[in-house]
Parts: C-alpha cells; sequence; structure tokens
C-alpha cells in the first residue's frame, strides 16, 4: 500500500515539474505562465546566444574581475556588520535579502527601501507556488505563482518604461541601461516582452540559488572544523602575504589564488543539489541500454543521482571538500552537475562562485558565528571551532578588546565582527 501511495505521489511530482518545464521550454505555450515566452530558459539557436552574451557582459569573468569584486566585497562586508549588531538573525532570510538587494541593484537599480511596490514579496509569491500542482484555482498555490510573476513582470516593465521615458545620466550603468541600449538598435531581437522576461529570470536566478548555497555552506563549514582551520589558514595567509598592508579589498588574483576556498564552495553545491533536475529536449531518436528515447521527448537529468553515486564519490554523503583536492574545479562536468552543464551551463556559475568566495573569505577571518543548532565558530588570532557550550561559558572566550558585540543568546545564528 505503502509503494502505490509513494509511486502515485512521486509520478505526480514528476507530471507536476514536466509539466512547467514544458510550458517553460515550448515557446508557444501560453505566455502568462512563468518565466515567460522569451526567456532565456526557453530561448534557442541564435536568440539564446544573443541572451546568453548579453547576461555574459553582466557577469563575465571581465566585469567579475574590474567591476563587481569590490562591489560584492562591499555588499557582503555591509550585511555582515548589520547581522552582527542584531540579536539573531534567520540565516537563510538574511542571505536571500542580500542577495536580492544586489542583484535588483546591479540589474535594474532597484532598491527595496526607495520603491512603494516590493519586488521581493512577488517573487516570494511566485517562487511559493513555483513546484505545485497546476490547478488555477483562487487560493491555490498555483494562483499565487501566477499572481507573483504577473505582479513581479508588473513592476520591472513599469521601471523599465519609466527609465525608458526619462534616461537620467546615472554614474553607473545597470544591466537596464544595456537592455534599454539593445533595445534602441534597428532591427534589434530585443523586444520589450523579451527585455522584461530577461529581468525578470535574471532577478529570480540571482538570488534564489546562490542564497541557498551560502547558507549550507556556512551551515556545513561549522559542522567541520578542520575545514574552517584550513579555510582560516587560506585567507590568513592571503593577508599575511599583501605587500600593501592598506589594500583595502580582495584583488582578483587573491580570489583566483583561493583554492581550498574553491573546493568547499564545490563540496557545498554538489551536496546541495540546488536544480534537482535540469531538462533537454531530444532532437532526434537515441538509443541508450536498449531503450529508444524518441524525438520530440523531453528528457530530465537528475544531478543528485550522480553527485550522491557513491560510484562516482567515495561516501557521498559526507561533507568533504578534501575530495576536490588536485582536480579541476569546472563548473559543470560529467560528474559534478550543480550547475548544469554543455551550451546551457549555468550563465550565473563564475559570479556565484565570486560571491560566495568573497563572502567565505570575510567569514573566514573577520566573524564569529554561533548557532542553536549545536555549532559555532569564531577566531581570534587563530580561528577553531568549538562545539556547542552552555551559554554562561562562551563568552569567556571571547576577547572583548577586539570584538565589537558582546555575547547575547539568539533563536537561530548571531554574528560577531572581529576588528583586525
Ligand atoms: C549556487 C548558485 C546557482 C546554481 C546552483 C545554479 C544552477 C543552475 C542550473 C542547474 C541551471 C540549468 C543549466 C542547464 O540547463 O544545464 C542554471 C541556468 C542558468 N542560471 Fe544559474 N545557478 C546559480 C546561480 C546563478 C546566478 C547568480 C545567476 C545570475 C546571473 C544565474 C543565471 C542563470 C541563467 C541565466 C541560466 C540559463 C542559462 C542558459 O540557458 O543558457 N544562475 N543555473
Amino acid at each position: 500500500m505503502m509503494l502505490v501511495l509513494m509511486s502515485v505521489a512521486v509520478s505526480l511530482v514528476s507530471c507536476i515539474i514536466t509539466h512547467w518545464i514544458y510550458r517553460w521550454r515550448n515557446p508557444k505555450c501560453n505566455g502568462n505562465l512563468p518565466p515567460g515566452r522569451d526567456n532565456l530558459v526557453s530561448a534557442e539557436g541564435f536568440m539564446h546566444k544573443y541572451l546568453r552574451n548579453l547576461v555574459m557582459n553582466l557577469v563575465g569573468n571581465e566585469t567579475m574581475r574590474t567591476k563587481l569584486i569590490p562591489k560584492v566585497e562591499k555588499t557582503i562586508c555591509k550585511n555582515l556588520q548589520r547581522w552582527c549588531g542584531q540579536a539573531s538573525i534567520e540565516l537563510k532570510d538574511a542571505v536571500a535579502k542580500m542577495e536580492f538587494g544586489f542583484g535588483a541593484k546591479i540589474l535594474l537599480s532597484y532598491s527595496e527601501s526607495k520603491s512603494s511596490k516590493s519586488l521581493r514579496q512577488a517573487y516570494a509569491d511566485f517562487q511559493h507556488g513555483l513546484i505545485s500542482f497546476p490547478l488555477n484555482l483562487p487560493g491555490t498555490a498555483y494562483r499565487k505563482c501566477l499572481q507573483g510573476r504577473k505582479k513581479a513582470v508588473g513592476i520591472i516593465k513599469s521601471i523599465l518604461e519609466e527609465r525608458r521615458a526619462t534616461p537620467e545620466t546615472r554614474k553607473e550603468r545597470d544591466f537596464l541601461d544595456l537592455v534599454i541600449e539593445e533595445m534602441k538598435k534597428k532591427g534589434s531581437l530585443m523586444t520589450e516582452e523579451t527585455a522584461v522576461d530577461l529581468l525578470f529570470i535574471l532577478v529570480f536566478a540571482a538570488f534564489e540559488t546562490t542564497s541557498t548555497a551560502l547558507t549550507l555552506a556556512v551551515k556545513n563549514v561549522g559542522e567541520h572544523p578542520k575545514v574552517l582551520e584550513e579555510l582560516a589558514k587560506e585567507h590568513e595567509a592571503i593577508l599575511r602575504n599583501r605587500k600593501n598592508t592598506d589594500q583595502s579589498g580582495i584583488t582578483w588574483q587573491e580570489y583566483k589564488s583561493m583554492t581550498f576556498t574553491h573546493m568547499v564552495i564545490n563540496e557545498t553545491v554538489r551536496l546541495a543539489n540546488i536544480v534537482p533536475g535540469i531538462f533537454r529536449k531530444v532532437l532526434k531518436d537515441v538509443e541508450i541500454k536498449g531503450y529508444t528515447i524518441p524525438a520530440g521527448w523531453i528528457v530530465m537529468v537528475c544531478p543528485p543521482a550522480v553527485h550522491m553515486d557513491p560510484k562516482q564519490y567515495d561516501d557521498p554523503f559526507v561533507f568533504n571538500p578534501w575530495r576536490w583536492q588536485g582536480q579541476e574545479l569546472n563548473s559543470g562536468s560529467q560528474t559534478f552537475m550543480g550547475f548544469g552543464g554543455g551550451a546551457r551551463l549555468c550563465a550565473g556559475a563564475e559570479f556565484s562562485k565570486l560571491q560566495m568566495t568573497v563572502f567565505s573569505s570575510l567569514f573566514g577571518h573577520k566573524i564569529q558565528v554561533e548557532s542553536d543548532q549545536g555549532w559555532r565558530y569564531h577566531q581570534n588570532s587563530s580561528c577553531y571551532v568549538s562545539k556547542w557550550l552552555p551559554h554562561s561559558n562562551i563568552g569567556e572566550e571571547y576577547d572583548p578588546r577586539r570584538c565589537r558585540s558582546n555575547l547575547i543568546k539568539g533563536n537561530s545564528v548571531k554574528f560577531f565582527y572581529c576588528q583586525y
């Protein structure tokens, strides 16, 4: 009986996912459905290349090296400092808010505090019903998802229209400026609908995935003292080796040299399986192990099946960054699909890694954390982790001259900022 119920449940979930993906990938489908008819995910051929190139303008290596690295560092520092001043924070919420704020700023110069309409809430509604039974009735998650998308699209559209009507001279160009420039070109492929769809999907892609990965990275590192020790060693060595002691931020070379941090990130993304399925349309009949997959079918590739396969990874459920030692730390391969693979490999993979690396770097040498889930870590001259201690004992280990904040019991995670 249990088995029957389970198979029904699994089939139901697969049907729902397949339904969405079919709609997402099929440009001729009802345009009201997320993420929209002209979006990067469903675009094919030349249109896909064109949209992807635009995105690489925003998050490609050159932009990251020259523009994004200081912005990422500033944003993370500001947020870490803010968290330190609070009694406690819900880590996932706080990181998602930070990521959303940053993504919306570089894409649209949107600021939650300056806007009367909440784009973040619209995305929260959209996300709430993203994987739900496709029943468009009042009160259903599916309806909420559609309404969330409609609201988010409305806000993005009004920002776009406003910008086109009153082009101001901003100190710094955002992605929207680039998109509008594309729209003005003669015979441009960039229609208003395409622009809104692109911005809609990018805002979403930029915050939800990275915030999940970052939250899990903090948790994993907190639970593995040796990993934190190694992480701190790497970041302390970088600080020691700086010729200019007044250097204010992380350089591109330093970022590239953080090999252990990159191993931690790969391991976090492998275990997180943030995107449980990626989809491809079969273009011609394919024979696999005696089965024929007919042209036109949609195939779901399941990265967790590879990431958790003991033939690919020893003790696959164990968080062990050292398993990546000496390996190519590419964003995608046949055994590592956290960011997908091939021509559709996540366009923001490197950008997301940059954010996680900078976060880990600041985290590794400036921040102390305590969690009510039984782990905590902090650092004075050298970094270490200790098991959860009764509260009265913890305070004694902190050096009040170096730490800005005293210990306050938090119900989730508490950050402490240390001056160095
Ligand atoms: C930990 C963070 C992230 C994870 C795990 C992740 C994962 C993925 C996956 C699995 C895909 C599908 C790839 C495929 O079909 O083979 C994808 C596509 C995509 N991602 Fe990400 N992503 C992350 C962060 C980001 C960020 C920060 C951005 C923003 C710039 C982004 C933008 C995109 C875009 C534009 C695509 C579509 C690429 C295409 O179809 O050419 N992602 N991502």
